[in-house]
């Protein structure tokens, strides 16, 4: 797997993420696809949003269907239909994040089930070798994500530990042309941490570049103020790929900073709870002002569902109809690859300054 650079404007990059299942151009949005689908969307759908590299999961995948059973069924792009490339997560953070009851120690994580309290342990090696069986184009390294705030004495321990799981991580992957493992960039948001990993990481040598540690409830500001530092101080040849961000103001801000790729379950979750992200803001189409709006979500935009109208939605989601989340997922999904699509085309143009103001007056008409 390979990116090769376009355009630079400022920090922000253009590119193309070159991989066994497709070439997908740079800054790319990647929908949430955890347990080998992306919620209410069928994969035609998903691929009419114009999406290139899908997210599959290893520790929702390895408690169901299981790693094995995919494998034997061909391979997750077979088993969901995803022709393109699919990035899967090493399930340190779900482990984390799903509060799975789990026991920390220097060789893995040993927790139970979320589903039925079965016990189950993933290490670096196993990780890698449950990513390698769902055929994921990139693999990520296998980290531990502390629970955040934490004091710095935690987070360095923390930090030091993931750095060793990344280079057991590396060492058990298996290297094949257009297949790739990115290494996971840890540390909160300690600059000394965080640049201490990213030397440790580099110095291991990975395809791509995470960011982990952000996206867990920090305000924007700080978020951005770990971004300035962490992303320029990462091999300016490779992919960043920010974890688990985020609104497509955060985008916006994100790849002014020189981040690449981007997973958010936002769109999508927003689009089973009708909230309808749109160029001039989110709406939540539960609101009665909507009853009988004849306007199509998108108005000033091409959109796969603009033949919809805001109050047939409405409609859609008052009663409970199934049809709701699924329309509105679609735009959501849409609207993030069309925003991702028009922050490119401004890089390469030179003139992202400007089209990033626009965006963000747009945004505030609401
Ligand atoms: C929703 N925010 C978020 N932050 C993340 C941070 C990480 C992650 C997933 C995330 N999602 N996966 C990892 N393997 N490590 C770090």
């Amino acid at each position: 797997m390979a990116w090769v650079a376009e355009a630079r404007q400022g920090q922000a990059r253009a590119g193309w993420l070159h991989t066994a299942h497709g070439t997908v151009p740079t800054p790319t949005f990647m929908p949430v696809g955890t347990k080998a689908t992306v919620k209410a969307m069928t994969a035609d759908a998903v691929r009419a949003t114009g999406a290139g590299v899908v997210l599959g999961n290893t520790y929702h995948l390895m408690l169901r269907p299981g790693a094995e059973r995919v494998a034997a069924l061909g391979g997750l792009h077979k088993v969901m239909d995803w022709p393109g490339p699919i990035l899967t997560d090493s399930g340190g953070f779900q482990v984390m994040s799903l509060g799975a009851l789990r026991k920390l120690d220097e060789d893995g994580v040993t927790f139970r089930s979320h589903i039925d309290g079965s016990p189950h342990r993933l290490t670096p090696e196993s990780s890698t070798a449950i990513q390698h069986d769902l055929d994921a184009d990139i693999t990520m390294a296998f980290d531990e994500c502390p629970a955040l705030p934490a004091p710095k004495a935690v987070l360095e321990a923390s930090m030091e530990r993931s750095m060793r799981w990344a280079a057991r991580s590396r060492k058990a992957f298996k290297a094949r042309p257009g297949y790739g493992q990115f290494g996971i960039v840890q540390g909160g948001t300690d600059r000394e941490l965080r640049l201490r990993s990213i030397k440790a990481l580099v110095a291991i040598g990975f395809e791509g570049y995470a960011i982990g540690g952000l996206a867990v409830g920090e305000p924007q500001a700080e978020m951005f103020a770990t971004l300035d530092y962490t992303a320029p101080a990462l091999p300016e040849d490779k992919p960043r790929y920010l974890m688990g961000v985020g609104t497509p103001d955060d985008m916006l801000g994100a790849v002014m900073r020189g981040v690449d790729m981007f997973d958010c379950v936002m769109p999508s979750r927003a689009g089973r709870t009708a909230r309808a992200y749109t160029e001039r803001g989110a709406l939540n189409l539960r609101n009665a002002r909507f009853k009988d709006d004849p306007r199509p979500l998108s108005p000033y935009e091409p959109s796969p569902l603009n033949r919809y109208s805001r109050a047939y939605l409405h409609h859609l989601f008052r009663t409970d109809e199934i049809l709701g989340p699924m329309l509105l997922t679609w735009h959501n999904l849409a609207y993030y690859q069309r925003l991702m699509r028009l922050i490119r085309a401004h890089v390469v143009a030179g003139d992202l300054e400007g089209f990033a103001a626009f965006l963000r007056a747009q945004w505030a008409l609401g």
